[in-house]
């Protein structure tokens, strides 16, 4: 790339350090020596970077589904690590993005060049995603059943791959996503899943899109996977509960798996041998924080939403949580602190009737790559009102 003309520098810069100007479609925002130009087509959200240290301008390697076409966009950066962007006369769902520039993810792509990622912005803070690990025949898909029946709104069960063949009663895209060997190794080569394991002969993994999918509908994400599983995720940027399930006793779990009838006898001989590993691996590893015995299974059920907190106040909380906001073309976002204000009012009557909204981004999140949780949306009647409680509580 060329050098930069003179005046778009100087045009950039404001006195804190960042600085927030619209040319057309494009934005420009400035983090330390850094300049980020955002824009370009309709169709597509193009990135350049202005370096002032090195006076040259860098086409960086953008990680991440970026957004879809958008009628122009606002960009504010949040701190050193992101941008938030967010699209106008976009979807409420589909309108809060952030171009990660600096973040644990980006630092961690070990790249040559410029690294920045997108991540979709989810509005809410769904709690941690659970993961439910123990032998075939323990009790899992019971348990995690009655959870999703008793509080469909606030869990969302995580679809994995599996190349093993669907049971009976199993449906293709519900309870798995049946995939040929070939395909699932393909999709692993490509990155695609976030954890994969062969377990009792079949391959088996999660897809980050089966996390986001869950993450996106503000779901607590449920993953039922094998403690190789467990220990990969454990691993990774996603942060879990890990829960493992044991069996009363062996006999009790041979008991439950030739009840269950879905398996031959060389598949359940397979399965109690590798029960006593997974066992053992689960009770004397520390990847799991809590281990339920499920002898009586509605004693078992009790102990597991105590575990999850659900006793009753937080499943109000989630289901007053603000769903998403659609943010028309006309608009402007200024920052305080850890508050963006998004003002859309056009006239002066308008400003003080709840056209002021706020965006708390102090507790990000990283969630599965792609995708940054813990924001914050409300809607304040007017920013005189709003600067006085502040300044009440400081
Ligand atoms: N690592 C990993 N394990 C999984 C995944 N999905 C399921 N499993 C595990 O694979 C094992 C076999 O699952 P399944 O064939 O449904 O049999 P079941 O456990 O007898 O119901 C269980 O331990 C599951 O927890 C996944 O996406 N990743
Ligand atoms: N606490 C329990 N007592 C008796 N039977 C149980 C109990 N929990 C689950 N089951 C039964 O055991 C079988 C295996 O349970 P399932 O949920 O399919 O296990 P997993 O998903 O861990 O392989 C099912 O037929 C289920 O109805």
């Amino acid at each position: 790339m060329g050098e930069a003309p003179t005046f778009i520098v100087n045009d950039l810069h404001s006195e804190n350090g960042f600085g927030l100007k619209s040319k057309g479609c494009e934005t420009s925002t400035v983090i330390g020596d850094k300049t980020y130009l955002i824009g370009g087509t309709n169709e597509s959200l193009e990135i350049k970077i202005y370096d002032k240290s090195t006076g040259r301008w860098v086409i960086p390697t953008v990680l991440g589904i970026e957004p879809k076409s958008c009628k122009g966009h606002s960009a504010v950066p949040v701190n050193e690590d992101r941008i938030l962007v967010i699209k106008k006369g976009s979807t409420s769902d589909d309108c809060i993005w952030f171009l990660e520039v600096d973040t644990q993810y980006v630092r961690e792509q070990n790249k040559e060049g410029e690294v920045v990622a997108w991540s979709k912005g989810v509005i809410g803070n769904a709690e941690k995603p659970v993961v439910i690990s123990g032998p075939s025949g323990v009790g899992k898909g019971t348990l995690i059943s009655m959870l999703m029946k008793e509080f469909p709104s606030m869990f969302g069960f995580s679809v994995s791959h599996t190349t093993r063949a669907p049971r009976e009663m199993e449906k293709d895209g519900v309870h798995y996503h049946f995939t040929e060997r070939s395909v699932m190794e393909k999709e692993i080569k490509d990155g695609k899943f976030l954890e994969f394991a062969s377990v009792h002969g079949n391959l088996y993994g999660t897809s980050i899109e089966a996390v986001e999918m869950v993450a996106d509908a503000g779901k607590r994400c449920i993953l039922d996977i094998d403690v190789q599983g467990a220990r990969s995720v454990r691993a990774s940027s996603l942060e879990a509960i890990f829960i493992f399930i044991c069996p009363p006793s062996m006999q009790e779990l041979e008991d439950r798996l030739r009840a269950r009838g879905t398996e031959t006898e060389e598949q359940i001989l397979k399965r109690l041998r590798n029960a006593k590993e997974e066992i053992d691996q689960g009770t004397s590893s520390h990847i799991f924080d809590h281990i339920l015995y499920n002898d009586k299974l509605e004693e078992c059920y009790e102990i597991l939403k105590k575990l999850l907190g659900l006793d009753g106040s937080n499943v109000a909380d989630h289901q007053t949580s603000p769903k998403g906001i659609d943010l028309p073309l006309d608009h402007s976002v200024s920052k305080i602190d850890n508050k963006i204000l998004i003002n859309f009012g056009t006239s002066e009557l308008e400003k003080t009737s709840k056209n002021l909204i706020v965006l708390d981004v102090s507790s990000l999140k990283e969630g599965a790559p792609g995708r940054t949780r813990g924001l914050n949306v409300y809607t304040i009647d007017s920013f005189s009102d709003w600067l006085n409680g502040i300044n009440k509580l400081s």
